[in-house]
């Protein structure tokens, strides 16, 4: 069977580690320099539960509040990474307004997401607590995990879980409702 193909787009406010994540996740390696994005495509194939992934990774550039979201996102995506730094509570306030956005522009209630705090590494610096990230995900019915793209942690989880998701999401209830998504 041809691996499928699948779509995430990484997303959040700027330097919080989006980058950083899809390199730790694609090529296993942490760089610690600073080049903002403005977009990069990744692909990586990987399997899970006997099926092989095609994973194309789209790292955008950083948003803020007053951004419009981007129309080439809200289309052809079958999930997304939505990414805060928690050191960052700008960057918790700005995820907020991304996700209302997002949900905006496709139209629906339901879109496969993980919620990903990072840089769990600087835990001297923290900003917004656990529970706060578990909440927000929860009132979105979305996946919430906290990382460190440094310190290689839970970083392939956020994908497998994605995935995983995606998988539900298009065998479940919700496929009626789709008109954006890509299935396969
Ligand atoms: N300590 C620590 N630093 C991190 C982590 N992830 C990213 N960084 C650093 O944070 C800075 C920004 O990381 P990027 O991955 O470029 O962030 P981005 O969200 O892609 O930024 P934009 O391109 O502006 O949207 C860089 O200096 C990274 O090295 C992490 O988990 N821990």
């Amino acid at each position: 069977m041809p691996p499928k193909q699948r779509n995430i787009a990484m997303m959040g406010y700027r330097s919080v580690g989006k980058s950083s994540l899809s390199i730790q996740f694609v090529e296993g390696q942490f760089v610690d320099s600073y080049d903002p994005t403005i977009e990069n495509t990744f692909t990586k194939v990987t399997r899970i539960n006997n099926s092989d992934y095609e994973v194309k990774l789209v790292d955008t550039a950083g948003q803020d509040e007053y951004s419009i979201f981007p129309a080439q996102y809200s289309m052809d995506f079958h999930g997304y990474v939505l990414v805060y730094s928690i050191t960052s509570q700008k960057s918790f306030e700005v995820i907020k307004i991304i996700y209302e956005k997002l949900i905006d522009v496709m139209g629906k209630v339901y879109v496969p997401i993980v919620l990903v705090g990072n840089k769990t590494d600087l835990h001297q610096e923290r900003a917004v607590t656990f529970d706060e990230g578990k909440k927000l995900a929860e009132s979105w019915k979305a996946t919430f995990l906290e990382t460190s793209a440094k310190q290689n942690e839970s970083v392939d989880d956020i994908f497998l879980q994605l995935l995983q998701h995606i998988e539900k999401d298009n065998n479940g209830s919700n496929q009626q409702s789709k008109t954006n998504c890509l299935l396969s």
